[in-house]
């Protein structure tokens, strides 16, 4: 994504493939809590798990786009360090996702190996919850860019869950006490390069098929290959798997994965930069009471695990490649829940 320095020097994205038409959400009338924007938003957590955010017209919004361009100069300058530098920050999965994760960890959906760099930087470590930790050197020197990202991103993530909760019919500030900024959770900004890819690979799988699964992502990239979306001035907003299971099942976590990005387009590195909020560490992972959220029906039972434990059994899943990627939630409203 960011500013127009990061997509103009991109090769075009090809004229004949197919892109999913997402809906584009205005963060400013978000803001100001436009009721058809809104139900559009909320229609979209709910079919797709995915809408766009254009961030343009809201000065909230065009500060975020250059907080994220900083992030992108982050993700080039730190691995331009190389695997054999960064292996010394080595990320430890499931207890601690922070870190770098060189090439070939997760397994695809085609049996074969991912292609994608990545290095997770924790929330608490940047905004003080814990004590500091020893991160790569670009990322310990920008640690106030990554800072003003993170409480940029979390104050766009706050808006989008209070209009859900106004959609859901919860209280006002539900789902944003779930994950707050001053708590400590698993919540990370995660910085993503691939390397350019050959064109016999057209189709090869860079990032296997997923749901992320924390409560919400907000992801920025700037060249395809994102099977789901195509990329604009604005961000990509997905719902995690952890809000399915609060709102019993009526948003909805999308499969997605990342393949080659198209035509000539993978010709260079391609690079997203991604904040995946989690909830607070000791939140309930048991679904939320009142408004259209059904309750629990006949032989349902509400998810007893911890916040912690959950996140670690699915992301063991995920890595194993045990987990069939499958799409969650998006379940019909009953009639009787619904909101007048
Ligand atoms: O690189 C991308 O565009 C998507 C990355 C992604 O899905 C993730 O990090 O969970
Ligand atoms: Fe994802």
């Amino acid at each position: 994504m960011p500013t127009s320095r990061y997509f103009d020097p991109c090769p075009p994205f090809p004229k004949d493939v197919p892109v999913l038409e997402i809906p584009q959400i205005s963060f400013q009338q978000l803001q100001n809590g436009n009721h058809e924007t809104t139900v559009s938003m909320f229609e979209a957590c709910r079919e797709y798990g995915f809408f766009l955010l254009d961030l343009i017209h809201s000065d909230e919004g065009a500060t975020l786009l250059q907080d994220a361009e900083k992030m992108f100069e982050l993700t080039t300058e730190t691995f331009a360090l190389g695997s054999e530098t960064l292996e010394k920050h080595a990320y430890d999965p499931p207890r601690d996702l922070t870190g770098y994760k060189a090439t070939g960890k997760l397994k695809t959906d085609d049996g074969k190996q991912d292609l994608m760099e990545m290095y997770g930087i924790n929330q608490d470590d940047i905004v003080g919850n814990v004590s500091p930790r020893k991160n790569a050197e670009p990322i310990e020197s920008r640690r106030n860019d990554i800072k003003q990202f993170i409480l940029h991103s979390h104050t766009v993530i706050k808006t989008i869950q209070y209009r859900l909760d106004e959609q859901l019919g919860v209280s006002p500030g539900t789902l944003g006490s779930l994950n707050p900024l001053d708590e400590t959770s698993d919540t990370s900004v995660r910085i993503l390069r691939s390397h350019q890819q050959p064109a016999q690979q057209e189709s090869s799988i860079t990032l296997g098929g997923h749901t992320d699964f924390g409560t919400m992502t907000l992801l920025f990239n700037v060249l395809g290959g994102l099977q789901v979306l195509p990329a604009g001035r604005c961000a990509i907003v997905n719902v995690g798997d952890t809000t399915v299971e609060w709102t019993g099942g009526l948003l909805r976590s999308s499969l997605h994965r990342v393949i080659r990005a198209p035509g000539e387009q993978g010709s260079v590195p391609r690079q997203s930069v991604a904040y995946l909020v989690r909830a607070r560490r000791n939140a309930s992972m048991s679904r939320l009471k009142g408004g259209i959220i059904p309750p629990l029906g006949e032989g349902e039972q509400d998810e007893t695990r911890s916040v912690r434990d959950w996140e670690a059994w699915r992301a063991m899943q995920i890595i194993s490649g045990q987990l069939k990627p499958q799409t969650r939630g998006g379940n019909p409203i009953l009639p009787k829940q619904r909101l007048e």
